[in-house]
């Protein structure tokens, strides 16, 4: 089970003067259960990669298969395999728009023919991923809650889809650290309790080591890296750096590592650990 892009280019605007291949001949296959964050430039193409993964975007070339279905076949087979992959947009809160939160979360189901009493389930269900009360949300408007909270409730409208793979596209833009805090620990909840498989794109180097268990690098519309993160921090620096990726302190990656109880070498903590004291020295003069 996973999702398959096999030498998708995509081009915006093609044969015309303003034509421009924002992924070029990308190979890739995300497996059911993996927790994969992309990463890099802006306008290095992870928004229009992802837009592919649910056959948002047609590939101007190349192939998109979900669990073996080509989904750019007709049919109903290639829609329910294109439905099975929830997409999260940057700033989703924008596409509130019901009276009350339970209506919003409702809509989408109801949409795709659940029956009432599965609906209100699912809008529970919902909730409680995303961290928020039912009994104290459901009702309410979501046009009054925090920012934090609104992207919540519009996180929880793609989680009742029930969907088997989640896309995210910077969900934690535009909000303070307190929000994003909030968001994360829910989408790792999320992906803890159910397996459901994550795709997050971010610019944030740290958000990514706290959560993914791949990483991949675009750069110039290709994957440039596609690894471990531990992988890819510790010995790809120089690639990152070519990538305009802003890459946090070592000693801070490693303590994100350590806290998710991943091994890692003592001798790259003592060294990295040796250049932040180095550093601090210098800095104190
Ligand atoms: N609708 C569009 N029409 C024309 N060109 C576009 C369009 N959307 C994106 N592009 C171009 O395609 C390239 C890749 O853009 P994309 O949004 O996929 O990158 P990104 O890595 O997601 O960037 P960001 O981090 O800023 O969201 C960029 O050069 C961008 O200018």
């Amino acid at each position: 089970m996973s999702i398959r892009l096999q030498d998708v280019t995509y081009i915006y605007m093609s044969k015309t003067p303003y034509e421009k291949a924002a992924i070029k001949k990308i190979d890739l296959e995300i497996k059911q259960g993996e927790f994969v964050g992309i990463i890099g430039h802006t306008g290095s193409g992870k928004s229009t990669l992802v837009q592919h993964l649910n056959g948002l975007l047609k590939p101007s070339s190349g192939m998109v298969h979900i669990d073996g279905q080509n989904i750019h076949e007709k049919g109903e087979t290639a829609r329910n395999a294109k439905r099975s992959v929830g997409m999260v947009f940057q700033y989703p809160e924008h596409q509130l728009f019901e009276e009350s939160v339970y209506e919003d979360i409702a809509f989408g189901p109801r949409n795709l023919g659940v029956k009432e009493e599965e609906i209100e389930t699912r809008v529970k269900k919902a909730l409680d991923f995303v961290g928020l009360d039912f009994e104290k949300f459901a009702k309410r408007t979501p046009f009054q809650l925090s920012g934090g909270q609104m992207r919540r409730v519009a996180i929880a409208g793609v989680v009742a889809l029930d969907p088997k793979y989640l896309v995210l596209d910077e969900p934690s833009a535009g909000l303070d650290p307190r929000g994003r805090d909030e968001i994360f620990g829910q989408i790792i909840n999320l992906h803890k309790a159910t397996g459901i498989t994550v795709v997050l794109v971010s610019h944030n180097m740290e958000d990514v080591a706290r959560m993914a268990n791949r990483l991949i690098v675009m750069n110039k519309g290709e994957i440039l890296l596609d690894g471990k993160p531990k992988d890819i921090f510790c010995n790809h620096q120089a690639q990152l750096k070519e990538a305009g990726v802003d890459v946090p302190p070592l000693t801070l990656l490693m303590n994100q590592f350590k806290q998710r109880g991943l091994e890692i070498d003592s001798a790259v903590i003592d060294i990295a650990t040796a250049a932040q004291n180095v550093y601090k020295a210098v800095r104190r003069g």
